[in-house]
């Protein structure tokens, strides 16, 4: 009775709504009562800690939507939060890092979640709506920068002073520059004794030909410098351009699942505008909702009745299922169809890891937290997959290995999962006979006793950025990796130029970059190297299954592809892993590993009960109790292969083999 109620009521709040706009007789801020008017007076402090807000005092003129892109830890996040606090959005010397809201994102140090933000500013008598994204660092996330990108105008491009331009400084550069945003120059960090702007503008010439007058200096440490940054956003990044008469068209770019309010989605309103009790149609499945709530993000969600052109706030309609709201769709109003916006490019997963429930019976659990996590995420590709030693679990592809670590944590801070992962994977695409191929996302797809013609794998196009005296050092790591050297330049002439030394390019195999690859780069540049890479083309190389044997049966979970020569050396590592990990057994158990098929490495376990109460001496009874009660427990994570019980711990120590 009640759903039907609000239904009813929601219809006819949405036909008053259209009469409305038909007639003309469309108020703008009737629906928002209750917000206080801004308060006056106080020049750039008109925050949302105090004042009351009402979005219809902001026209398209008076609105800037920009990101903030830079390389890892170059400012960002400290950068947003000290403009929070100018424009009073938060309280001075509270937390700090307020945008990084995940514990994975406290707990690493890092940004992986891009976030949204809208501040009131007062500019010479005038207040403005400045929405501001914080976005991620690292090259993994970068789907979240071009995503942000998308809502925005313009970007602070920020680059450490003593730092110079990164490898990601350039990535993000060209992820601004092609979308045709003005791009606002800041130099952070100037408070640092090794900070050198001067030189660091004179590269910001030479590299992205941005005239070194047009660099800002600031300190978000210090403060040094910031009163000129939104000034500078104001004047140099246009207004958004949508038509506020036209029929409302919204972009939804990112979101996420509140517990308390379902599905929240962030939009930009590209034309016109969108209130509360609208009807809204999705553009790609045509499914239609109510529109609950509108508001904007100050941070914490505030709502404000309607969003007009060019903002961006978020809408809650209640979307029950996660996978509805599809990040890049056009929304528009019910029964009037625009034109679609571009959306954007689909993702492409670099690495696939099949990820299973630790217990068998927590599928489901896990399924619906894949869901909800996936619709922060839309760059994570998700298939069911079946596994003999694990059963059923998912295949998911992500952007790199980073993401995917994130992804687990996340999965296991966020919604309490608890699940085993498989070696991660990369694409390979194999030549079969009569002209066949046969594209395999899971080393266990891998055919035995047919003849394969050739494997093909990923390759990167990799810059690399460090100071020049480590370049022989990162030469060897490369060639190690069966990277090819494609070119390597000088950044110029100069001395910080000469510290911060070339840039170089290899095409590097994607399934090399896994494992120790950026620890080893980092330790050989003393941290010094930055390190990019784009999708190359894909390589023939010369690749075998390894497949780990217990007793003869093959271990589907433990299955990789690996390059011929390093079969042995892997194989052997993997065995003896096994042999320390397993734990006796009541019987022998050998332990093999396979390259195609033919044996390559073994390790014998012999048989033993494993006396778990062997260190109690004397008759504590209730220890030994509690201890078998555990080995108990235990057992019911092994999973069985023919015979052999395995350890989940098993599982994760051989992934990183
Ligand atoms: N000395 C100095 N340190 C700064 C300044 N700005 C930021 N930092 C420090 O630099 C480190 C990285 O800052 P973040 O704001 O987390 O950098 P980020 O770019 O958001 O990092 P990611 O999100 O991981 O890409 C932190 O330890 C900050 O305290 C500055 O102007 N001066």
């Amino acid at each position: 009775m009640v759903p039907r109620l609000f239904r009813l009521c929601a219809h006819l709040r949405h036909t008053l709504n259209v009469w409305e706009r038909k007639q003309g007789l469309w108020q703008p801020g009737r629906a928002l009562s209750s917000a206080a008017p801004a308060p006056a007076g106080k020049e750039a402090n008109l925050g949302f800690v105090d004042g009351g807000f009402r979005v219809t005092d902001f026209p398209q003129d008076k609105v800037r939507n920009f990101s903030i892109i830079a390389h890892v830890d170059h400012g960002k996040s400290t950068l947003a939060d000290r403009l929070l606090e100018l424009t009073g959005a938060i309280r001075k010397g509270g937390q700090a890092q307020y945008l990084d809201k995940l514990q994975v994102e406290r707990e690493r140090g890092i940004t992986v979640k891009a976030q949204t933000a809208s501040l009131v500013y007062r500019h010479r008598g005038e207040d403005y709506l400045l929405n501001l994204i914080d976005t991620p660092g690292h090259v993994d996330f970068s789907y979240e920068v071009s995503r942000s990108l998308a809502a925005c105008q313009g970007a602070l491009l920020l680059v450490d002073a003593a730092q110079g331009v990164q490898a990601q400084t350039v990535a993000n550069f060209f992820l601004a520059f092609d979308q045709d945003l003005a791009i606002v120059p800041v130099l952070n960090k100037v408070d640092l004794p090794s900070a050198e702007p001067d030189k660091v503008a004179e590269q910001m010439q030479q590299v992205f030909d941005i005239p070194e007058e047009n660099c800002l200096r600031t300190s978000a440490k210090s403060g040094l410098g910031l009163e000129d940054v939104l000034p500078a956003v104001i004047k140099r990044v246009p207004p958004p351009r949508g038509d506020p008469e036209g029929d409302p068209r919204l972009l939804l770019f990112d979101a996420y699942h509140d517990a308390f309010r379902g599905v929240v989605c962030l939009v930009e309103v590209v034309d016109g505008s969108i209130r509360t009790g609208d009807r809204v149609t999705a553009a790609s499945s045509g499914d239609t909702y109510d529109v609950s709530e509108v508001g904007v993000l100050v941070p914490e969600a505030r709502s404000t009745g309607q969003l007009c052109t060019g903002q961006v706030g978020y809408v809650i309609t209640g979307i029950k299922n996660t996978r509805a709201a599809r990040v890049g769709d056009t929304w528009h109003l019910y029964k009037r169809p625009v034109e679609r916006l571009p959306g954007f490019k689909p993702s492409k997963s670099m690495v696939f890891a099949g990820i299973y429930p630790t217990g068998g019976g927590e599928f489901d659990a896990l399924a619906a937290a894949m869901d909800r996590l996936c619709l922060t995420d839309a760059s994570i590709g998700v298939k069911r997959e079946n596994s003999d030693a694990l059963g059923a679990g998912f295949r998911c592809g992500f952007l790199g290995l980073l993401h995917m670590e994130v992804f687990l944590q996340r999965l296991e801070q966020e919604h309490g999962a608890s699940v085993i992962t498989t070696a991660p994977t990369v694409p390979y695409a194999l030549d079969l006979y009569g002209g066949e191929r046969m594209e395999i996302q899971n080393p266990s797809q891998f055919p035995l006793g047919v003849k394969v013609l050739g494997v093909w794998e990923p390759t990167v196009a990799a810059t690399i950025t460090l100071p020049s005296e480590y370049l022989g050092a990162l030469m060897q790591l490369c060639q190690d990796r069966r990277g090819e050297l494609t070119e390597h330049t000088h950044l110029g002439p100069g001395r910080l130029l000469l510290r911060r030394g070339p840039y170089v390019w290899y095409a590097l195999p994607l399934a090399e970059l896994g494992g120790d690859f950026y620890d080893e780069l980092k330790s050989l540049s003393s941290g010094y190297a930055s390190f990019d890479y784009a999708e190359g083309p894909t390589r023939r190389a010369s690749l075998v299954r390894l497949d780990l044997m217990l007793n003869g049966l093959p271990v589907d979970a433990l299955a990789r592809v690996v390059h011929r020569d390093k079969a042995q050396q892997v194989g052997r590592a993997m065995c003896a892993a096994m042999r320390d990990k397993l734990g006796r057994q009541m019987f022998e158990v050998a332990i093999q590993a396979t390259a195609s098929g033919k044996v390559v490495a073994r390790e014998t376990l012999k048989a033993f009960r494993k006396n778990v109460t062997a260190k109690c001496y004397g008759g504590d009874v209730s220890r030994k109790r509690k201890l078998l009660e555990r080995q108990k427990e235990g057992k019911k994570r092994m999973r069985r292969v023919g015979s052999v019980d395995v350890p989940q711990e098993v599982f994760h120590a051989l992934m990183r083999v």
